[in-house]
């Protein structure tokens, strides 16, 4: 395999040169390497390191005893920065020989052999063999075959990256509902409903298995959505979750949104703004996306580090530390089309919202999104006023 060197962070690892003509990104590469997710790593050793200090905080163990599956590694990069540029111990598995053989030979160029250990099985196999402190997902596509596994084997927290964006976020209809058995909304806040339908499919995963969870960073960019979860174990915790789950209601004539909490309920099909049918999307996790304690941790975090992406990635954070811990977002033009005003800068329109009494943020999903839990006619006559 010709291979060629990169450096991410403080970590050199070897990563393979696709064979000529392979499209971009290679998944048929005989070991996978996306750089475009660099941004997605350097967020994830930040957030790990945060983690990682945070089970310290309650337990009495050191630093290298914290234990990070990488379940799939391919190049074991990921892993590997995690190890080198945290600190606490890495399995990096990855059921390819190719990717093992890599794996073992990074494991060497990093000189983390004293934290770091490699394997090579069905990562369902060794999550349901073994427990983690930490418990990371990177597959191709759809975590979903893999997340009765993690969360079992999860013991604190819980990192999963999807990238079946178009079945999460409606495009894909009938994949998404084989695969998350949720009902989505292929909308103008599609994105958030993709993270929502995700997180809620992991907490009934995590609940077969007695768990709760606490979510405290989840985001969706480009083409992937990522969370990073805190784990806790008891039956009350798990049934807790469940009052997060419910449904949503979108009347795509009015642009009303409902949110209807619990999974025995009755939905009305009618909006209760202007009458009309509404489409229904769920379940939903319907409670916070973010921590914005944990946000700050995580900012603290990128400050100290030397990281290719490191402006983007605090950008990215402060927006979802800012967000409304509301469950939608309005697309700012699709409201103006709706209504046939141009559409108005978004800071002139945000303070115009406020001085109505209502809560409004930007988002981290679009620049011409907000959230607000002002109703819709407040929200068009505010932007018919500018
Ligand atoms: C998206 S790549 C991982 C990328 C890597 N985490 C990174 O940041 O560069 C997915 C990897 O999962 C591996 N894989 C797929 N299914 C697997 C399974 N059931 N068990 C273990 N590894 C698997 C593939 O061989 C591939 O290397
Ligand atoms: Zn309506």
């Amino acid at each position: 395999m010709l291979s060629t060197k990169v450096t991410e962070g403080s970590t050199t690892v070897s990563v393979p040169v696709p064979p000529e003509g392979v499209p971009f990104p290679p998944s048929e590469a005989p070991v996978f390497y996306n750089p475009h997710m660099e941004l997605n790593r350097d967020i994830s050793v930040a957030a790990t390191s945060a983690c990682a200090k945070r089970i310290l905080l309650k337990k009495d163990m050191e630093l290298k005893d914290i234990t990070y599956l990488d379940a799939m590694s391919a190049s074991g990069i990921r892993g590997l920065r995690i190890a080198n540029e945290v600190g606490i111990t890495s399995i990096l598995n990855d059921w390819s020989d190719d990717a093992y053989g890599l794996i073992l030979e990074n494991i060497g160029l990093t000189g983390v052999s004293d934290i770091a250990e490699a394997t090579c099985k069905n990562a369902n196999v060794l999550m349901h063999e073994r427990r983690f402190n930490i418990v990371d997902l990177d597959p191709f596509g759809s975590p979903t075959p893999y997340l009765d596994a993690a969360t079992r084997s999860a013991v604190h927290f819980l990192e999963v990256t999807a990238t079946d964006t178009a079945p999460l976020c409606g495009a894909h209809f009938n994949s998404g509902m084989r695969k998350y058995a949720a009902v989505p909304l292929n909308n103008e806040f599609h994105s958030e409903m993709g993270v929502r339908i995700l997180l809620g499919k992991i907490a009934r995963e995590l609940a077969k298995h007695d768990k709760g969870m606490t979510p405290l960073l989840s985001h969706a960019t480009r083409h992937y959505v990522r969370t990073y979860l805190q784990v806790k174990k008891g039956a009350k915790l798990a049934d807790k979750a469940f009052k997060d789950l419910g449904f949503l209601s979108h009347c795509e004539h009015c642009g009303h949104r409902e949110i209807f909490h619990g999974m025995a309920i009755s939905i009305s099909d009618h909006c209760s703004s202007c009458g009309n049918d509404v489409y229904i999307a769920g379940p939903l996790w319907l409670g916070q996306l973010h921590e914005p304690q944990y946000c700050d941790e995580v900012l603290l975090e990128l400050e100290d580090r030397s990281l290719g992406t490191k402006e983007q990635a605090k950008k990215l954070i402060l927006a979802c530390r800012d967000e409304l811990d509301i469950p939608f977002f309005y697309d700012q033009h699709v409201i103006c089309k709706m209504i046939g005003v141009s559409a108005p800068a978004m800071d002139m329109f945000i303070a115009a919202l406020r001085e109505t009494g209502a809560n409004v943020s930007r988002t981290h999903f679009t620049g011409i999104s907000f959230k607000t839990d002002a109703k819709i006619d407040t929200i068009k006559d505010v932007l018919r006023s500018l």
